[in-house]
């Protein structure tokens, strides 16, 4: 048995398609949604994200507005673009791209950021709001990760759902998505100091990686029949490596792979951010 597909590329264009409906809406009411990108420096995989960001929003109808500084922009410099962004009505939410070069502190950037435009909900008022139970922008990946499953009826309610990794952008903010009444799964987050991580795995109905381990879930770490989402992203010389081992693909029952899986969904689910924060701003 071949796992089914959680096809998020397929997924994703279905949420654009309504996005596209609700930006239009808004154009309507005289709002005009404006997504702003901060990417310092000169990282190929950054530049490719922030490109495919603005091309999403070319397709949904939301303006994008974008600040690229050189890879010696200092501390003052990317502040500066921070604090442009917050006065700029045209922009509507925005993201600074992580990770920042070597020397740069992210925390204070984040801090210093609008949490009302935040398209990322990386900011810690608005990582406060998620713990706290108060609506606002949710992290990207980890809302495309339940909205993905949602969409192929994989039952989050008491499900045991192991998340391995403990990053800001996904692990950590999962594990508070997952366990609020609304998802109601039951969450173990493991991570580089778990002892035995295949004992956790194998009991689980849903596994999520995020831990930038290539190859790293084996067949043999699974369930059979359990929904299993690649959230890494390796890049090696033969091209790019999850972390899931493409043999999980005959064990497991769901697999949202990497590409075509949670990647393309957390995109949408920035849009979607944008799109909800502008909506706050007309009412
Ligand atoms: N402030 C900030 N917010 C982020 O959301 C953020 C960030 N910084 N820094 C880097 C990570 C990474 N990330 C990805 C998003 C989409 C794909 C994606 O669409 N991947 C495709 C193709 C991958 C490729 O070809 O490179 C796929 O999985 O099918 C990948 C990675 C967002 N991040």
């Amino acid at each position: 048995m071949t796992a089914t597909l959680l096809d998020g590329k397929a997924t994703a264009a279905l949420v654009r398609a309504e996005i596209r409906d609700r930006v239009a809406a808004l154009r309507k009411r005289g709002v005009a949604p404006g997504l702003g990108t901060v990417l310092v420096g000169d990282d190929p995989g950054s530049r490719a994200y922030v490109a495919g960001k603005h091309r999403d929003c070319a397709e949904v109808g939301i303006e994008s507005i974008r600040v690229d500084l050189p890879a010696d922009a200092t501390q003052q410099d990317v502040e500066g673009a921070v604090a442009r962004l917050n006065a700029d009505p045209a922009c509507t939410g925005y993201i600074v791209q992580l990770p920042l070069p070597k020397g740069l502190d992210a925390n204070r950037v984040l801090e210093l950021m609008d949490p009302d435009k935040d398209a990322d909900g990386l900011h810690p008022t608005n990582l406060g709001r998620l713990v706290l139970g108060v609506p606002a922008p949710l992290p990207c990946t980890p809302r495309g990760i339940v909205e993905l499953l949602r969409r192929y009826g994989v039952k989050l309610d008491g499900a045991e759902v192991v998340v391995v990794g403990r990053g800001l952008t996904v692990g950590r903010p999962l594990g508070l998505l997952l366990t609020r009444r609304t998802e109601n799964s039951t969450v173990t987050l493991c991570h580089t100091g778990t002892r035995n991580l295949a004992e956790h795995t194998r009991a689980a109905d849903i596994v999520v990686v995020a831990t930038g381990h290539a190859h790293m879930l084996t067949p043999d770490m699974i369930k059979p029949g359990a929904a299993v989402l690649d959230v890494g992203i390796t890049r090696t010389e033969a091209g790019l490596a999850g972390d899931v081992d493409p043999a999980v693909r005959e064990v497991a029952g769901f697999l949202a792979p990497m590409p075509g899986g949670v990647g393309p969904m957390t995109r949408a689910m920035l849009l979607a951010n944008v799109v909800e924060t502008a909506e706050r701003f007309a009412e």
